[in-house]
């Protein structure tokens, strides 16, 4: 039901806009509107095949051969780029915050955050990186060319910008007229390549502002709507499609849209964008129809920092709100999950048909290399969406993490969009009463993975004791010395009101806990047995604690029968983490396939780990390196165990 762009009302409205007189004004770039040359070389170049393979659709023909190799074989790739330090910034900066570390077999990266003044690092692993000096076309080549013959056999792609305000976003998407960004780039290969074949473009823009969606190139625009069509398929209801024939003819469309989206003077950017724009490139060959999505997203905020007040706090609120949502989606996509929570957000519902599926897409986490925090705010999201999370470092202990997770900036902002100034207040608490009030899927992040466990281990104690349950808890196997059986047993009694101080006391492991549960790596988490000794009231999450031998337990005086019967549930578990760790270090690649948690890429990757170190697994914790969280692991075994009494 998109508005049917007839070549006589679309000619109009483009001459309508062309007559725009605020078209003077912050004139987007134009890539090659006079280099044609230029332009068909990069047009060429995005049709490159090196395997010949030829495509018998009209589409596919403008492309072909041009089906270039997906850069990844996940649905959404996630890479950052790094702008240059701005003169305002460069005396105070030392370095950048962020740098690579190494490169992987796949050709992910591993990077690096510094806090430049307390050293603190962070590591993570994502899938490119762009740096200081690597230009546009860089990404545009890497990123984004190898995308558009997909477009023209009818596969949607997407590209997003995130990064908080006054990263780089708008500059990587749009770009400025001396470098144009990726945005003009995209429209003149796309226009090079229908060039001499049946194939056309148009175009539609769009901007998403407190979750409602308006056109930016109707000059009376109004709401489009997003409506469900009779197959379930999404539709924009009002959205304006204009075909584009020519540089030129872009260049006046987009500088139009360009000037229509709602922008602000903030504190950290004096042009601020306060809407998701979406410039849409629809390339069409009668009926069939593929289109590229390029989305300059509004920049996450912590409103803590920038003291955002008014129309500037709700709309922060509700940037944040779709921005975590969108991550949500990529998440799910990227961990083939089967129901993709498409509908939390305009955005995510706009962009169904985009992502998912056989669509593709790429995140740019676009970083300002003088903000630590913010940094590790953007790259914790945007690796959490990439879904890999336990990436194990083995860069040494810094510092104790003192960094407040963005999690929480999240929970706040919501808050604050609810006007909950209580609850807020309440906050700084950090198992205060609210998390069970916040949204499910929030509440489930806020809450460290620790501490589900460790409440879940307490409620079945008190419930009789579970040992099945309790086999592969992490608390089950504390060493008796490190925690008092007293002890023990006063947090097993306690209301969850009182366990309270205990977890205070872990205050910094939970943050920490929190983080990983963003992040893919730290390299200041504790090794284990220092997390144990150093506070026993800890649960651990990976690593297989060292099992209560029976024999052990009987050479204790007044162990009881119970004691007893756990020592031998803690036994039967470690027998069964070595079994398994061993079949991951041997097994073949079907066995592996076969295996619980273990699918078709995983399997792959342990090969290729063995290839490098014979036996790579010895416990637990380096299952991280195949990219299972501690949750992962923990259902893993679980399941396992609960197989066996089928
Ligand atoms: N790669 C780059 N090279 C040079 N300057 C850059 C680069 N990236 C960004 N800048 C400059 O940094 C400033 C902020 O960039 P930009 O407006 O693109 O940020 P943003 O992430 O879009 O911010 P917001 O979310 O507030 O809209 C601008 O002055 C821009 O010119």
């Amino acid at each position: 039901m998109e508005a049917a762009a007839t070549p006589a009302r679309s000619a109009a409205r483009a001459r309508a806009a062309s007559r725009d007189p605020s078209g003077a004004l912050s004139r987007p770039p134009m890539a090659d509107a006079a280099t044609p040359a230029r332009s068909a070389a990069r047009a060429r170049a995005a049709s490159h095949d090196p395997s010949g393979t030829l495509s018998q659709t009209p589409l596919a023909a403008a492309a072909a051969p041009a089906r270039s190799a997906a850069p990844s074989s996940q649905p959404v790739r996630v890479v950052l780029r790094v702008r240059p330090f701005l003169p305002s910034e460069a005396t105070s900066a030392t370095g950048p915050c962020v740098s690579v570390l190494g490169s992987h077999p796949g050709g992910e990266v591993t990077v690096q955050l510094k806090d430049q003044h307390t050293s603190r690092t962070e590591h993570y692993m994502l899938d490119a990186f762009f740096g200081q000096e690597d230009d546009i076309n860089q990404i545009f080549d890497r990123e984004v060319s190898t995308l558009i013959p997909g477009i023209f056999e009818g596969i949607n792609a997407t590209i997003f910008a995130y990064g908080a305000t006054g990263s780089g976003k708008t500059y990587t998407i749009q770009g400025t007229e001396d470098f144009p960004g990726l945005i003009p780039l995209a429209a003149s290969t796309v226009l090079a390549l229908c060039t001499g074949t049946w194939c056309s473009m148009e175009i539609s823009y769009y901007e998403v502002y407190m979750e409602r969606c308006y056109d930016l190139l109707e000059p009376k625009a109004k709401e489009v709507l997003a409506l469900d069509d009779k197959d379930g398929n999404i539709q924009l209801k009002g959205l304006s499609w204009v075909p584009v024939r020519s540089m030129e003819e872009f260049q006046e469309l987009y500088s139009i849209g360009v000037q229509r989206r709602k922008v602000a003077h903030t504190r950290l950017n004096a042009i601020s964008s306060r809407s998701h724009a979406v410039l849409s490139l629809q390339v069409s060959a009668d009926v069939m129809k593929g289109k590229l999505n390029l989305i300059d997203l509004a920049g996450s905020e912590d409103n803590r920092r920038i003291f955002n007040e008014g129309i500037r706090l709700q709309e922060s609120a509700k940037i944040n709100q779709s921005l975590f949502a969108l991550s949500n989606v990529i998440s799910a996509l990227n961990k083939n999950e089967l129901r993709i929570p498409y509908r939390e957000s305009k955005l995510t519902r706009i962009l169904q048909d985009s992502l998912g599926g056989s669509s593709r897409a790429v995140m740019i986490a676009c970083l300002n290399p003088a903000e630590y925090h913010e940094s590790v705010n953007t790259v914790s999201l945007a690796a959490r969406s990439r879904h890999i999370e336990n990436f194990t470092s083995t860069a040494r202990k810094q510092e104790t993490p003192k960094v407040k997770v963005d999690m929480e900036a999240k929970l706040r902002s919501w808050l604050e969009s609810k006007g909950k100034t209580k609850s807020i207040q309440r906050m700084d608490g950090l198992f205060s009463p609210i998390a069970s009030k916040t949204p499910l899927s929030m509440s489930h992040m806020k809450q460290p993975a620790s501490s589900r466990i460790s409440c879940r281990a307490k409620a079945m104690d008190q419930d009789g004791g579970k040992v099945k349950k309790i086999l592969f808890d992490p608390e089950v196997n504390v060493p008796t010395e490190n925690v008092p059986r007293e002890h023990m047993q006063n947090e097993v009694n306690t209301p969850k009101k009182a366990v309270l101080p205990s977890v205070t006391l872990c205050n910094e492991k939970h943050e920490a806990s929190l983080r990983k549960a963003l992040s893919p790596i730290s390299s200041n988490r504790a090794p284990v047995n220092q997390q144990i000794s150093d506070n026993g009231n800890c649960a651990v999450l990976l690593e297989p604690q060292t099992p209560i031998e029976t024999s052990k337990v009987e050479n204790i005086p007044g162990a009881t029968p119970l004691d007893k019967f756990n020592a031998l549930g803690s036994n039967l578990k470690d027998a069964l983490v070595q079994q398994y760790l061993d079949l991951l270090n041997v097994a073949n690649k079907e066995e592996l396939q076969q295996l619980k948690g273990i699918g078709a890429r995983r399997a792959e990757y342990i090969l290729e780990l063995r290839e490098e170190t014979p036996r790579p697994f010895k416990t637990l914790a380096d299952l991280e390196n195949i990219g299972l969280s501690s949750k992962q692991i923990q259902d893993i075994m679980r399941k396992t165990a609960s197989g066996i009494f089928k």
